[in-house]
């Protein structure tokens, strides 16, 4: 940070410039005297768009760039989807700041069904998410999941193509990008439960740039992180990315009690372990640690193995 100028490192897709833009707006609001810039930077994810994520393997697709370049001093801070950041933040770096959620369930889109319901047999559905897959397939075995990558905008042109009857992306997304509209139902968690993170925004700085930390403090929604703190303390244990059949989410309740639920699913669906707990807010590392350890000893861990993972 030069005399009172902030970098803001972002990707150059429509929805990374809209919460790279939204973070500058807020930042600039707060602190009148301090400038916001934002550079516009390309990922892994990013330039691979012909495999799933899944495939092309490694953690921090979306995050490595930009972080190499606020380790050098390039630019201050990177905006992130929460649940596109790796568990492991690099020494280093810190999350500075977690933003409440807009909305974290998955959205169901479809020019001519309204709900999956509706979905004809054998309907095509679009989506490269391991997760989505395999809940899709618990409740509608007879679906035919299709590989769909691309940002939200090349996704939804796909569907109009008439490439999917329907395809399902996280409803924050949508509506950030104004994109609202062409949502005809959220997914319940009760069949679909979203990925760590989803829908809420991570900020991400230096850890020893305590100017920029302090200036960006006000970001933190506190059920919020509590929330994450408890989600990706469960991706941790369980070792996902975005190459595992997992789910979570965590939301803080009556009571203040935090309350966290989560799935370790088989890629084809036929297997489905889910649980749930709740405790105090200050034992949300715990909470997701302890359900993680009860979805592996109930057949997660058999799960896991199947797909190369052994923890
Ligand atoms: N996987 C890519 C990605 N990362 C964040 C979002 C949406 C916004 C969010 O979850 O905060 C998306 C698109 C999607 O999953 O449909």
């Amino acid at each position: 940070m030069n005399s009172g100028t902030i970098t803001i490192g972002t990707r150059a897709s429509k929805l990374a410039l809209w919460q790279a833009e939204y973070i500058a707006g807020e930042i600039e609001k707060r602190h009148p005297d301090c400038r916001v810039e934002l550079k516009k930077m390309t990922t892994k994810g990013d330039r691979i768009l012909d495999a799933p994520l899944a495939k092309i393997g490694g953690k921090g697709l979306f995050t490595k760039e930009l972080e190499q370049a606020m380790l050098a001093g390039e630019i201050d801070l990177a905006v992130h989807s929460l649940k596109d950041m790796p568990t492991e933040v690099p020494e280093g770096l810190m999350i500075g700041a977690i933003t409440a959620r807009l909305d974290a369930g998955d959205a169901f889109v479809s020019v001519r069904y309204k709900a999956i319901e509706e979905l004809p047999q054998g309907a095509r559905v679009g989506t490269s998410s391991l997760r989505r897959r395999a809940q899709l397939l618990a409740v509608r075995p007879d679906l035919t999941i299709l590989d769909l990558r691309g940002n939200v905008n090349t996704r939804l042109a796909k569907l109009d193509a008439g490439e999917f009857d329907a395809i399902v992306l996280a409803a924050a997304g949508l509506k950030r990008l104004g994109l609202g509209e062409r949502i005809r139902t959220i997914l319940p968690r009760a069949m679909i439960l979203p990925a760590v993170g989803q829908g809420a925004l991570a900020i991400e700085c230096r850890a020893d740039d305590l100017q920029v930390r302090e200036l960006i403090d006000f970001l933190c929604d506190p059920h919020m992180t509590a929330a994450a703190t408890a989600e990706r303390a469960f991706l941790r244990r369980v070792e996902g990315g975005c190459q595992i059949p997992v789910g979570v989410y965590a939301e803080v309740g009556e009571g203040s009690m935090l309350h966290v639920e989560a799935m370790i699913a088989s890629v084809d669906g036929m297997r489905v372990c889910r649980s749930r707990t709740m405790g105090a807010t200050d034992t949300a590392e715990k909470l997701g640690i302890a359900l993680a350890e009860e979805l592996l000893d109930v057949g997660g861990r058999d799960i896991l193995k199947e797909i190369g993972i052994t923890v």
